[in-house]
Formats: structure tokens, C-alpha cells, sequence
């Protein structure tokens, strides 16, 4: 089947006339569909249908705006079995995770719709007897919304359910991986009946339709998530041109499992926040740093248990874990375990299956080394793959000290009984995110998302503090009402 762009309501053939083919991780040989490669001329129709849908929608009242989204939600969970479904062929989580991706969606766009009922600015008292003197937030335009192809539902909607609930209007482009699932996001809001251009999506290229959104002079902010080399070079061009930028980057997840932890706890965290998704979160667990009392437990625990898992097709209900969403990617983490193989000992996983059914997808086994130098390669950069590293401590200081040896500052976890420990982790870990006794990866809707280091630059998102990133502050001196 063929897709086209939504512009200012209506599906639109892209002007180049070009598609690309979208296809099946799970077995390169089966389309997915044909998705517009669109010209820079596409972008500009979108973001004109979003100026001008701006100033409408921005005079909605809160409430008003918010039918939208709770329609939107309700779309998402009246069709989660067919949207899960399709994000599983398209991106190859497993069909548990996929239906789950698309609840939460559904969930972010009810949690903003219900932001409509929340107060919005403060009350302060002026030096004046006669000044009613009181902040309140205003939208900033049409958002720029670049996204990734690991939460291929879940994080477009991060992004646009608070840019639109705070009044302003959207063009977003998804990674060319996914291009499916935004569509669904598009045709829920669609058949909520939105208004047209308030949301608009232009497919292609990223370094033509990403390019003309991030240097557009009517985009007036730029919500990136994906590598720290696109998102670096987006910023540096979107604040050039005077735009709001936030990013979302990489991780180096480390969890760290102090002795009296228990191991088959260790084990589940790290199994879960390593190799589900097939590691490809920004919050995976990359870096499991143990302390030596109980480490070679925990390593033959972990690698009998990541020997057991149940690699294939993430369609099949007792499968553990998908492939990679692509052949770059599978290519990417097969040259992160050769150098892992050079520099450290692979403990188990470092292969394709051999499994013949699995030939014409992008498979890796999930993957162990230890004995891992802390400037070896696959200690210091994000994989965004299934491989972990194992580090032996002696105690719970050298753990922290590794532990915050990164560039990057995204999630961390502890596994412990030890309150006194656990509570001053959540105070030494140079992390936007920190766990314990829950596995790195992991987001909930209602709380603050994103990280220190080079993992973030901007404002958080989601929860309250996304009204940071999608309005600004206006300050309103109302005298001579006595
Ligand atoms: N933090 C996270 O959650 C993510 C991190 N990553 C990291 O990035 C690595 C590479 O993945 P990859 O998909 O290549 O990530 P990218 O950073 O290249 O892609 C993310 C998004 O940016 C777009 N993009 C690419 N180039 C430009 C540009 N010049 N201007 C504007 N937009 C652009 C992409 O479009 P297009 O798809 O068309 O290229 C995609 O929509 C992964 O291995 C992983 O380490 C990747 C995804 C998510
Ligand atoms: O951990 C999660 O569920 C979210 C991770 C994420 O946002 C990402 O990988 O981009």
C-alpha cells in the first residue's frame, strides 16, 4: 500500500512523486509499504498550513483543544490490536511490547489531555494596592518534531500531545524506519475530527526533510530525538536561526548490584533493561557494575538466563526478542561486538542465529563480555543494541565512581536491600534518572524525562515540565480596577 504526507488535513501526494519501500525487519523480502520521499517544497506547504492553523487554535480553550487528544487516545486503544500489530512488523519489538507502545501513547495523550484541568501561571502580589499582577503561558507557533525509530508511536506523541495542548501547531517527521506508526498518529487525530494544519507530517529523507524543518524560519522550535551527531548539528542550525531546541540523545545506562543484593533480582533488571527492545532505548542497561562479593554468582546466573531467552520472530508469543529495526543497526552493533571481542571476554551471544528462519532478518544474539577495560570501546559508546558489559567492584564507592565515568548522564539503577546506600545513589549518580531496584530503562507519562551530560540539552519532557519547552512566560501588570 501507498502512504502520503498529512498537510493542513488531507492526505497529499509528496511533489517529488518519489516513495521509498518500507520493510520488515524480521524479514527484509516483506513490504511494509511505500512512503513518500518528499522535497523540501512539502515541508514548506506544512509549515504554512501550521501558521496559519496557529492562529485559531492557540484562542481554543484548554479544555477544547484537550477533546481532541482524549479522542485521539481513545482511537489509539479502540485499534491497539492491529496498530501493535504493525508496529511489530515495522519495527521488530516484540507484538507485548508493540501493543504496550501503543497504550502508552494512548495514556500520554490522555495525561494531557487531563493537563486542560490543571492551573496554569501564578497569582503575585504587586507593590501596588491597584496592580493585578499575574503570570500566565503562551504557545510559541508551529513545533518542529524530529523523531526516532525505537519508540515509533510512543515518542512522537511525547512531543506532540504538550505542544498541542498548550496551544501551538506541529510538523513532524519521523525516522525513516517507522514511517507507519506516526501514521496512525496521524489518522487518530484525524478522525478526532482536529483541525486542519494544527497537525501536519512530511516523509522522507532526514537530510532534506529534517534540514528544511529545522531551518525553516516559521518552525519556531525543534523537538529532536535520536543520535547526539544529528542532534548537535540540529542545534547548532535551529539556534542560528533563533529557535527553542530541546534533545534527546544517547545513553551508557550503568546498574550497579552491591553484595547483599538479590541475584535473581540482579539478574531480571538486567536482563529486562538490557535486552528488550532488543537494547534499543536510550535508557538501556549498558553497563552492569558488580560488587566482587557477589559477582561470580551473578554472571552464571546471567549468562544461563541470557542463554535461555528466545530469540526470533517478535510476532510469535514466546519470543524474548526481536531483531534490530535495521540493517545498519544490525551491522552498527555487529561492529560494536567485534571490538568488544578484541578488547574484553565474551562471556556468550556475539553472533547472528544460526537459525535459517531467521536468515532474512536483522538478528543478533543478545550478547555478555566482561573483563572490560573502562576505556574500552563498548564501555564508553551507546550501542543501541543487545550487549552488556560487566564490570568487578570492590565496593560501593568504586561502583559510583565507574558508574559516573561516562559522557553521558541518561538513567541509573541500584540493586540493593541497602536503604542507606540506595538513598545516597539517588544523590551521587550524575543521571537526569536514577532507579532503584527498578531497571534502567523506563518512562512514566506524569513525571520529568530526559538527562545530564551529553544526554540532553533543553528542558525535560513530558510530565508538568513539558510546558517549559512548549510555551513561554508572560507576565500581565493589569492596573486600575479599584
Ligand atoms: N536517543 C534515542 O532514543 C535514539 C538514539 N539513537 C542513536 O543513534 C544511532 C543512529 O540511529 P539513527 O536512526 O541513524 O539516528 P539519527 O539521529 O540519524 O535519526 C533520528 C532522526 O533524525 C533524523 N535526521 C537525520 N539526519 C537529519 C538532519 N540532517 N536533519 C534533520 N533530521 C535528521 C532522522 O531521519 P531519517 O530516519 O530520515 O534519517 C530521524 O528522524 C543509534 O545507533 C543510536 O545510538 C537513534 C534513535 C533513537
Ligand atoms: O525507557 C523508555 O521507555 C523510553 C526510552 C526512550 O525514550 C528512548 O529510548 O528513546
Amino acid at each position: 500500500m501507498r502512504y502520503n504526507n498529512y498537510i493542513n488535513g488531507e492526505w497529499k501526494a509528496p511533489s517529488t512523486g518519489e516513495y521509498g519501500v518500507n520493510t520488515s525487519p524480521h524479514d527484509k523480502n516483506e513490504i511494509i509499504g511505500e512512503f513518500p520521499l518528499s522535497g523540501t517544497s512539502d515541508v514548506t506547504e506544512a509549515v504554512a498550513a501550521a501558521k496559519t492553523a496557529f492562529a485559531s487554535w492557540k484562542k481554543l480553550s484548554y479544555a477544547q483543544r484537550g477533546v481532541y487528544l482524549k479522542k485521539a487516545a481513545d482511537y489509539l486503544k479502540a485499534n491497539v490490536e492491529q496498530i501493535g500489530l504493525d508496529l511489530t512488523r515495522e519495527e521488530g519489538k516484540t507484538l507485548a511490547e508493540g501493543k504496550g507502545e501503543v497504550l502508552r501513547a494512548a495514556s500520554i495523550f490522555d495525561y494531557y489531555a487531563a493537563e486542560s484541568l490543571q492551573p496554569v501561571g501564578d497569582v503575585i502580589p504587586s507593590a501596588n494596592a491597584d496592580t493585578f499582577l499575574y503570570t500566565t503561558r503562551v504557545p510559541l507557533g508551529p513545533i518542529g518534531l524530529i523523531t526516532p525509530w525505537n519508540f515509533p508511536i510512543a515518542i512522537p506523541v511525547w512531543k506532540m500531545a504538550p505542544a498541542l495542548i498548550y496551544g501551538n501547531t506541529v510538523v513532524i517527521k519521523p525516522a525513516d524506519q517507522t514511517p507507519m506508526c506516526v501514521n496512525y498518529v496521524m489518522e487518530a487525530l484525524h478522525q478526532a475530527g482536529i483541525p486542519a494544519g494544527v497537525v501536519n507530517c512530511v516523509y522522507g529523507r532526514g537530510s532534506v526533510v529534517g534540514e528544511e524543518i529545522v531551518t525553516n524560519p516559521d518552525v519556531k522550535a525543534i523537538s529532536f530525538t535520536g543520535s547526539n551527531g544529528v542532534g548537535l548539528r540540529i542545534q547548532a542550525k535551529a539556534i542560528e536561526k533563533g529557535k527553542k531546541v530541546q534533545l534527546e540523545m544517547g545513553g551508557k545506562n550503568p546498574l550497579v548490584i552491591l553484595a547483599d543484593a538479590d541475584v535473581n533480582k540482579a539478574v531480571e533488571l538486567t536482563i529486562g533493561g538490557a535486552f528488550r527492545s532488543t537494547g534499543q532505548k536510550c535508557t538501556a542497561t549498558s553497563r552492569v557494575i558488580v560488587e566482587a562479593g557477589i559477582y561470580e554468582q551473578f554472571r552464571a546466573a546471567l549468562v544461563e538466563r541470557t542463554k535461555s531467552l528466545k530469540v526470533g520472530n517478535p510476532l510469535e508469543a514466546d519470543v524474548f526478542m526481536g531483531p534490530c529495526a535495521s540493517e545498519a543497526q544490525q551491522a552498527t552493533v555487529l561492529s560494536m561486538i567485534e571490538a568488544g571481542k578484541a578488547e574484553a571476554d565474551l562471556l556468550c551471544g556475539g553472533e547472528v542465529p544460526a537459525d535459517a528462519a531467521l536468515a532474512n532478518g536483522f538478528y543478533v544474539q543478545p550478547t555478555v563480555f566482561e573483563n572490560v577495560g573502562r576505556d574500552a570501546r563498548i564501555a564508553r559508546e551507546e550501542i543501541f543494541g543487545p550487549v552488556v558489559a560487566l564490570f568487578k567492584v570492590e565496593n560501593y564507592e568504586a561502583a559510583v565512581e565507574l558508574a559516573n565515568d561516562t559522557a553521558f548522564g541518561l538513567s541509573s539503577s541500584i540493586c540493593t536491600n541497602n536503604l542507606t546506600l540506595a538513598r545516597r545513589f539517588t544523590a551521587d549518580m550524575e543521571t537526569g534518572m536514577v532507579h532503584v531496584n527498578s531497571e534502567t530503562a523506563g518512562a512514566e507519562p506524569q513525571v520529568p524525562f530526559g538527562g545530564c551530560k551529553d544526554s540532553s540539552t533543553g528542558s525535560r519532557e513530558q510530565g508538568k515540565t513539558a510546558i517549559d519547552f512548549y510555551t513561554q512566560v508572560k507576565t500581565v501588570y493589569m492596573d486600575g480596577m479599584y
